[in-house]
C-alpha cells in the first residue's frame, strides 16, 4: 500500500480529551488551507459502525477477548483500505481517533491476551500501514473517567463499564507501546486545560509536517 499524505493517530484512555483535540487541531489546519480529514475508530465508514455497535454495546457481556480483538482488526481493515488509504493516496492529512495502538494497550495488555499476539493479528490487517505520528493523551484514569462521568450526553459503552484496575491496565499498557515506538509516539500531558493541550498537539502535527517536507 503506498500513500503520499501524513497518517496521524490519537490515543489514550477513556476521556483523555483525544476527540476534543482532534476537532480542534482539525479546524486550525484547515484554516491554513490543509486538506484534513478527521475519522475514528471502530467506525468511520458504515461496515465498521456497525462492527462497534456489535463491540461496544454494554448487553454484549458474554464477548470472548480474542472475538474482540479480531473484530477490532476486522473494523480497522476496512475503514483503512475504503476510506483511510484512499485520503492518504489524494495527499490528505489523516486524522484517526485511535487505531492499532488501542488494540495493544486494551486487548494485548489489559485484556492480557499480549502485545506481540496483538501485533500479529493486526499486521495480518494492516499490511504496514503504521500512522506517521500518533499522539498519546496520557493521564490518570480516575481524572479520564470522572471527566466522561460528567458528561450526561455520553452513553457508557461495555468498555467505559470497566473497572477502575482495567483502565490503570490500559494506561500502563500504553506506556509500554510508547516505550516501543518512541520515534513514532508523542506523549502529551492529557491532565493540562484542552487548549494547552490542543495547542500542543498542533504543534507535533506542524513538526512532523516539516520533517515530511524535507
Ligand atoms: N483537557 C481537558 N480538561 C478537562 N476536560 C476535558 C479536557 N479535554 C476534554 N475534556 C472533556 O472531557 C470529556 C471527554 O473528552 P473527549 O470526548 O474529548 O475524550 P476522549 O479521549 O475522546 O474520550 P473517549 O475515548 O472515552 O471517547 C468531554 O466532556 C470534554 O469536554
Ligand atoms: C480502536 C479500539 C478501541 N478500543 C476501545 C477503546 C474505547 O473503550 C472504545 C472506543 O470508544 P471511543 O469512545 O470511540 O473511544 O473501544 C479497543 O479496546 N481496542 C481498539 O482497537
Amino acid at each position: 500500500m503506498s500513500k503520499s499524505g501524513l497518517f496521524i493517530t490519537f490515543e489514550g484512555p477513556e476521556g483523555a480529551g483525544k476527540t476534543t483535540a482532534i476537532e480542534w487541531v482539525q479546524e486550525a489546519l484547515k484554516r491554513e488551507g490543509m486538506p484534513v480529514i478527521v475519522t475514528r475508530e471502530p467506525g468511520g465508514i458504515a461496515i465498521a459502525e456497525r462492527i462497534r455497535e456489535v463491540i461496544l454495546d454494554p448487553v454484549s457481556t458474554e464477548m470472548d477477548g480474542r472475538t474482540e480483538a479480531l473484530l477490532y482488526a476486522a473494523a480497522r481493515r476496512q475503514h483503512l483500505i475504503e476510506k483511510v488509504m484512499p485520503a492518504l493516496q489524494e495527499g490528505r492529512i489523516v486524522l484517526c481517533d485511535r487505531f492499532i495502538d488501542s488494540s495493544l494497550a486494551y486487548q494485548g495488555h489489559a485484556r492480557g491476551i499480549g502485545i506481540q499476539q496483538i501485533l500479529a493479528i493486526n499486521e495480518f490487517a494492516i499490511e504496514g500501514m503504521m500512522p506517521d505520528l500518533t499522539l498519546l493523551f496520557d493521564l490518570p484514569p480516575e481524572i479520564g473517567l470522572a471527566r466522561i462521568a460528567e458528561n450526561k450526553e455520553r452513553e457508557q459503552n461495555r468498555l467505559d463499564k470497566e473497572k477502575l484496575p482495567f483502565h490503570q491496565l490500559v494506561r500502563n499498557g500504553y506506556q509500554q507501546v510508547a516505550a516501543m515506538y518512541p520515534e513514532r509516539i508523542k506523549t502529551i500531558d492529557a491532565s493540562q486545560t484542552a487548549s494547552s493541550v490542543a495547542e500542543t498537539a498542533l504543534q507535533l502535527i506542524k513538526k512532523q509536517l516539516e520533517s515530511d517536507r524535507e
